[in-house]
């Protein structure tokens, strides 16, 4: 049965619309602004669960500040205003009952620049998991390296995992960054331009790795990069000056985009 609503249902022909049951986020009305700047217009989206979904659109259109929004990363910044709801699995991830530290295990984020900590490759990876205590040094053991391994890393770090993070290339860290995320069990992963500070066969294998964990996570990925949205995603999400603007299955957006200003943006006619 498709995870899709019928037309009829759909908010907009534009916007893709996903059942409740088969969405692993929902964003529903969310306005976002920094003071009096206004970042983010009213926005409404699904996020299904076990796909990629990309967010694309024009530098400043608010697409880290959406991603950001979605595990509460905006709560150390006092000027933030914000409207609307967002929920996870059904849960107000602004709600009394929601725990942010919680939150964000279960929702974990990769940031553009790999960011290691000056630890040693296994203690980057315990990090999170001694922090919730509970396992003894075998149990430990065996899910650094699930995790590393979960990152494509393990076989090129399985004889050094003593050694400092930072004795990895770029490519190599963040896949270390997304290994310690994964550590903790996220059931997101929030990536925001995970490739961008890389050469391009680094890219590919963060690509590859994209491809392969949605077996068994959601993944959102901000990219500014357009090839990048179409080898990798499912699904993807135009936004232009805060607003979504067209969300829909990333094949039909990028070779039958169904508005103008979208098809401005991917044949590149408008900046
Ligand atoms: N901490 C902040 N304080 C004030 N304004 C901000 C802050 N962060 C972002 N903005 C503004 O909010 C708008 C959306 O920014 P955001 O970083 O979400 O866009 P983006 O689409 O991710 O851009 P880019 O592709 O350049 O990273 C921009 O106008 C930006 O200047």
């Amino acid at each position: 049965m498709s995870d899709l609503m019928p037309p009829a249902m759909a908010p907009s022909g534009t916007i893709l619309a996903f059942k409740r049951e088969a969405s692993c986020l929902e964003i529903e009305g969310l306005c976002l602004a920094y003071g009096d700047k206004t970042a983010l217009r009213d926005v409404t989206l699904r996020v299904p669960r076990h796909r990629v979904t990309a967010f694309i659109g024009p530098s400043g259109c608010g697409k880290s500040t959406l991603l950001r929004a979605l595990n509460r990363l905006h709560d150390l910044n006092e000027d933030v205003v914000r409207q609307g709801r967002i929920r996870l699995e059904g849960s107000d991830i602004h709600g009394p009952e929601m725990d942010v530290a919680q939150l964000r295990r279960r929702v974990g984020m990769v940031f553009q620049a790999p960011n290691p900590f000056p630890m040693s490759i296994y203690d980057n990876v315990a990090f999170g998991l001694r922090l919730q205590g509970g396992l003894r040094k075998r149990q430990l053991d065996d899910a650094v390296e699930e995790a590393l391994t979960a990152a494509a890393l393990w076989e090129e770090v399985k004889d050094r995992l003593r050694a400092s993070a930072w004795t990895l290339s770029g490519g190599q860290q963040q896949r270390l960054v997304i290994a310690r995320t994964l550590a903790v069990g996220p059931e997101v992963l929030l990536l925001d331009e995970p490739a961008s500070a890389l050469d391009p066969i680094s890219t590919l294998k963060i690509e590859e790795l994209i491809r392969n964990l949605k077996a068994s996570l959601t993944l959102v990925l901000v990219t500014h990069n357009m090839q990048q949205a179409a080898r990798v995603s499912d699904y993807t999400a135009f936004l232009q000056q805060g607003e979504l603007v067209e969300y829909g299955p990333t094949d039909s957006l990028f070779t039958n985009p169904r508005l103008a200003r979208t098809e401005n943006y991917i044949t590149g006619r408008m900046a």
